[in-house]
């Protein structure tokens, strides 16, 4: 039994309706389990522009930093967001991330077994699939030359005599690539033991550098298989033989394409969860950063068409990984898992013969399992 205080950004667009269900989740948990759980809401994204003037205040970003956990929607996308502010909602996740200096994204993919129809991708190149990707995400493209890094201002745009140019720089140092490459090693030790470490040596600095370092990061783990495979070889090989990957670590733009690319194998971008992790201590553990890894959406939002699961199974990362409890973890992937094997689905998800439930709905059976 423990009190635990969770920073909740709700955000824009479908945000706040699949927030709304991870704390309905959390709220199942707390009573299940006997835990405490106070929620500190703040505003985030175009919401927080309007009212603040920023993508997230520096006040939110004090409140976050105090927490034990950080639970986040998703920012941006809005129709009625004319984007007469110079800031971009998506600015809040630069600050969040950069500012408490979370650079290890982990995005598990995993597809359930009574999904595998689900996905456009053969059932039985899926059976078995169980890999995640540990994404930097501090540095490169993202951030660029600036220095120090500026964050949300990831490149420029330059009048010049032929018209105007932009740029953007990737740039890594050898201390960043070896701390993410580290990560993914130890999260290989408690999976299968293999790490693919993904770039493109063949055209980037970066990425040669990424590979010299990589290669002796690898070294210390004599115990995991290692290989090299370049990004546009990897996007080909994680639809094709998905089963053989276990770890992928990558640079924060390709762990970006590469992990929409495998939601996919999930059945739809509303399933994959993710924590972005760094090194400030809280009293609980390690404080992180849990969001789906969708968008706002705006072509469904308010119509209670978002599926929930994506942030009911980032809440479930939260509480593994910043609160310490895995069992309560657990119970929340299980809860999920019969749900969707009871027919349950959300219409992204639509079969025939299979029930669809609104957001809500959804978020409701979830916890009733929960209940039980
Ligand atoms: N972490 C974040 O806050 C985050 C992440 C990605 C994109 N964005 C922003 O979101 C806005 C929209 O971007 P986009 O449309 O390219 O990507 P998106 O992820 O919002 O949507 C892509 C597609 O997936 C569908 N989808 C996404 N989440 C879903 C869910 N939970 N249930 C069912 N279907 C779902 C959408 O309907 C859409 O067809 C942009 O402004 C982008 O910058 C924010
Ligand atoms: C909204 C955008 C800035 C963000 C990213 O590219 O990191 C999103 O796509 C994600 O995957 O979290
Ligand atoms: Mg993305």
């Amino acid at each position: 039994m423990g009190n635990y205080t969770i920073a909740v950004l709700p955000g824009d667009g479908i945000g706040p309706e699949v927030t709304d269900e991870a704390i309905r989740i959390l709220d199942a948990v707390a009573s299940r389990f006997g835990h405490s759980f106070t929620y500190q809401k703040r505003l985030v994204g175009v919401a927080a522009i309007e009212a603040e003037g920023d993508a997230i205040s520096d006040a939110s970003l004090e409140v976050c930093q105090r927490s034990d956990a950080i639970l986040f929607g998703a920012v941006g996308g809005l129709p009625s967001y004319d984007g007469s502010h110079k800031v971009k909602p998506e600015q809040a996740l630069f600050k969040l991330r950069k500012g408490l200096q979370f650079f290890a994204n982990l995005r598990p993919v995993k597809p359930l077994n009574s999904l595998l129809s689900a996905s456009p991708i053969k059932a039985e190149v899926l059976r078995g699939a169980d890999l995640v990707v540990v994404r930097e995400l501090t540095g490169g493209l993202y951030y660029g030359h600036l220095e120090p890094p500026v964050p949300g201002k990831p490149s420029e745009i330059r009048q010049t005599e032929q018209g105007k140019s932009a740029i953007d720089t990737l740039l890594y140092s050898e201390a960043e690539i070896e701390r993410i490459l580290r990560v993914a090693f130890e999260a290989a030790r408690d999976r299968k033991k293999k790490v693919t470490s993904v770039d493109k040596a063949n055209v980037l600095s970066s990425s040669v550098l990424w590979r010299q370092v990589a290669n002796r990061v690898a070294a210390d783990y004599p115990d995991v298989t290692f290989e090299h495979m370049l990004v546009d070889a990897c996007a080909m090989h994680l639809i094709r033989k998905p089963t053989n990957f276990d770890v992928i670590v990558t640079e924060n733009l390709f762990g970006d394409i590469l992990t929409d690319e495998a939601s996919m194998l999930a059945g739809s971008m509303g399933m994959l969860p993710s924590a972005s992790l760094g090194t400030h201590e809280t009293a609980h553990g390690r404080l992180g950063l849990y969001e789906p890894i969708h968008g706002s959406a705006p072509d469904i939002a308010g119509q209670g068409k978002a599926n929930p699961i994506a942030a009911i199974l980032s809440a479930a990362m939260l509480l593994q990984y910043s609160l310490g409890l895995k069992s309560e973890a657990a119970a929340i992937e299980a809860a999920v898992e019969q749900v969707i094997q009871a027919g349950y689905r959300t219409e992204d998800l639509r079969e025939e013969e299979t029930k669809v439930l609104k957001t809500q709905e959804m978020g409701q059976k979830i916890a009733a399992v929960l209940a039980q």
